[in-house]
């Protein structure tokens, strides 16, 4: 659809330009940013533009992901890449998933979010799974509606306690497969170079620029 003007190759036309990060989660942003570097385009977060933070009433992570790219694109008259992801555990069966910022609470506890993750899982029983995996839906919204969204995902296994203090989330939980040490003690590059959302990216670069 190269010639589609409401289709993704609208974006070589806005490039460099501006474009709008639709997440209000300063790790996510961090992450988007370092990804987006190589781009050209200039990136704006929601909070720097003062945007509402939607509610996520989707039932998956596309949904999710592609109303808040949606509202975002809506308000600021700009396209806007959005971000919405989460830990799925084999043992609970999915979950937290698409409630992964919701199990931290109020107050964004991830500490708590990490220690209900585990209390769960060892209350499933001894033999339970320990493997888990990260989603990441990003989902790229133009103002006049259209939208894409692509999904990516990285494997691994839950350690116990904690390791790292890289990352956010629940990063020091995570060990992706193959490797030895979390997320959360890995450096953003490495991070970059294997997780749900460089997964996510890849496709949509492949797609739009
Ligand atoms: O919706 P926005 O504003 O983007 O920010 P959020 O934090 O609410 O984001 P989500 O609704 O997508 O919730 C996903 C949660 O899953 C967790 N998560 C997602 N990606 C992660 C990653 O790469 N490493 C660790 N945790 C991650 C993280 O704690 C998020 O809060
Ligand atoms: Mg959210």
């Amino acid at each position: 659809m190269a010639d589609d003007p409401n289709g993704p190759q609208a974006i070589r036309k806005l490039l460099p330009g501006k474009l709008v990060i639709a997440s209000h989660n300063p790790g996510k942003v961090r992450e988007i940013r370092a990804l987006l570097g190589p781009y050209g385009v200039e990136p704006i977060s929601a909070a720097d533009l003062d945007l509402p933070e939607p509610e996520e009433t989707g039932t998956t992570f596309i949904a999710n992901a592609e109303l808040k790219a949606m509202q975002a694109a809506d308000l600021s008259g700009l396209p806007a890449l959005s971000d919405d992801s989460g830990l799925c555990v084999d043992a609970l069966l999915g979950d937290p998933g698409i409630f992964s910022a919701r199990w931290a609470g109020p107050a964004k506890d991830f500490d708590l979010a990490m220690a209900s993750v585990w209390q769960k899982v060892e209350a499933a029983g001894p033999g339970a799974s320990r493997s888990a995996h990260f989603v990441c839906a990003l989902a790229l919204a133009w103002p006049d509606g259209h939208v894409e969204a692509f999904e990516g995902r990285v494997d691994g296994t839950l350690v116990w306690p904690p390791r790292g203090g890289n990352g956010f989330g629940y990063d020091a939980m995570f060990q992706p497969l193959g490797h030895a040490i979390s997320f959360g003690e890995m450096d953003p590059e490495a991070k970059h170079a294997m997780s749900h959302r460089a997964d996510a990216f890849a496709k949509l670069v492949a797609a739009v620029f």
